[in-house]
């Protein structure tokens, strides 16, 4: 299924919750809403199920426009974060729940059902379960069974909001591979939403990064680490140096090497910040090589990546970067050369 918002606007008395969003999703797309607490996610995967009405602009799934339908009749699966199972079924029932309640035409038979919950359990890994009640489950446990309930009727897209966000890291990180493996072997259009970047990262097939209700940037994983569109997603995802420069020229200077910046070569010069990842740094240990001068100031060694911080000579700002493998560590206290291999430059109005 496809899936077509357009220019959709929604207000809570007068805050502006969606500000005007612009998003495809493509049949059998694995795709993350990504942004801070109240960017709007929540809001927008609420609309999407139909849970909650929009101001202005549609919403069509494979071209059809189902903007004034309510939630019943879009069949969409939903797993919330704290989706409360019925506590007083059994695991089974909660599963088979959907499919009961569906009118007596639509209804597939007892003997059908109960196939039907068999087959869910068998792919949320819980066939050994089923007569237990949900107190009586770990919190991953339910998680997937609430994952089998929204299965059950079969959704033509799943819309998950934070399915995992009140786990433990371990379990949610085995639970979040597990979830991808289960939506490839399925390939069911998925909508999740999360604020953790590195779990929108690591499963989604694209991510829309959002930003005070707009879509600040909609790309691959990849596409969006190594391409932000602007500042707010560059320091969104983490993980990145903030260095101050000037822009002029069309561009900026870090120690000897020039970096473009997307501003016209004639407009006059305006602060900047460069963001440098720390995976882009190369260090020389002679200080008087091209580079930027900085003062080794920590090396961290534990773990597989030997992590070094640095204090800018001309400005204190500090600086990590991770040692190349192959390059032998600094030693501390002395000065050295820093040359950057990729640097997003942003003027500081929109940093
Ligand atoms: N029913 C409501 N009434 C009033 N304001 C609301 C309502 N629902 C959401 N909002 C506001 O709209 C904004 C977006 O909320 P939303 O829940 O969509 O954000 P979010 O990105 O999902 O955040 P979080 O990660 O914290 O869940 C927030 O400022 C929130 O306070």
């Amino acid at each position: 299924m496809s899936i077509t918002v357009t220019s959709l606007v929604k207000h809570f008395d007068n805050f502006a919750a969606l500000k005007g969003i612009d998003l495809d999703v493509r049949p059998g797309e694995f795709l993350a809403l990504l942004g801070p607490s109240g960017s709007g996610k929540t809001t927008l995967l609420r609309i999407l199920a139909g849970l909650e009405f929009p101001d202005a602009g549609t919403l069509t799934i494979d071209n059809v426009d189902v903007s004034e339908q309510g939630a019943r009749d879009r069949q969409m699966g939903f797993v919330f974060q704290h989706y409360a199972l019925f506590k007083h079924m059994t695991v089974a029932q909660n599963v088979a729940f959907g499919l009961r309640v569906k009118p007596r035409k639509d209804r597939p038979s007892r003997t059908e059902i109960d196939e039907r919950v068999d087959r869910l359990l068998q792919l949320v890994q819980l066939e050994q379960l089923g007569d237990r009640y949900p107190t009586q489950l770990s919190g991953g446990q339910r998680q997937r069974v609430a994952l089998a309930r929204a299965l059950a009727i079969e959704p033509r897209v799943l819309l998950l909001d934070e399915p995992f966000g009140a786990l433990d890291a371990k379990v949610r990180k085995d639970l979040r591979r597990w979830l991808r493996g289960l939506h490839d072997e399925m390939g069911i259009t998925s909508i999740f939403v999360s604020h953790d970047q590195e779990e929108a990262l690591e499963l989604a097939d694209r991510v829309a990064v959002m930003s005070e209700g707009r879509i600040a940037q909609i790309g691959t994983p990849t596409e969006i680490y190594r391409n932000p569109a602007n500042a707010f997603v560059c320091e969104f995802l983490g993980n990145t140096n903030r260095l101050a420069c000037r822009i002029e020229k069309g561009g900026a200077k870090l120690g000897d090497q020039f970096f473009a910046a997307s501003v016209p070569s004639d407009a006059p010069a305006l602060a900047g910040v460069a963001y440098v990842r720390p995976e882009d740094c190369d260090i020389h240990a002679e200080p008087s090589a091209p580079g930027l001068k900085a003062r080794v100031l920590k090396i961290h060694a534990a773990g597989p990546t030997t992590r070094v911080e640095l204090r800018r000579i001309e400005s204190d700002e500090i600086i990590e970067i991770h040692l190349q493998p192959g390059t032998d560590a600094p030693e501390i206290g002395n000065d050295v050369a820093l040359t950057f291999r990729r640097v997003r430059i942003f003027p500081v109005a929109s940093a």
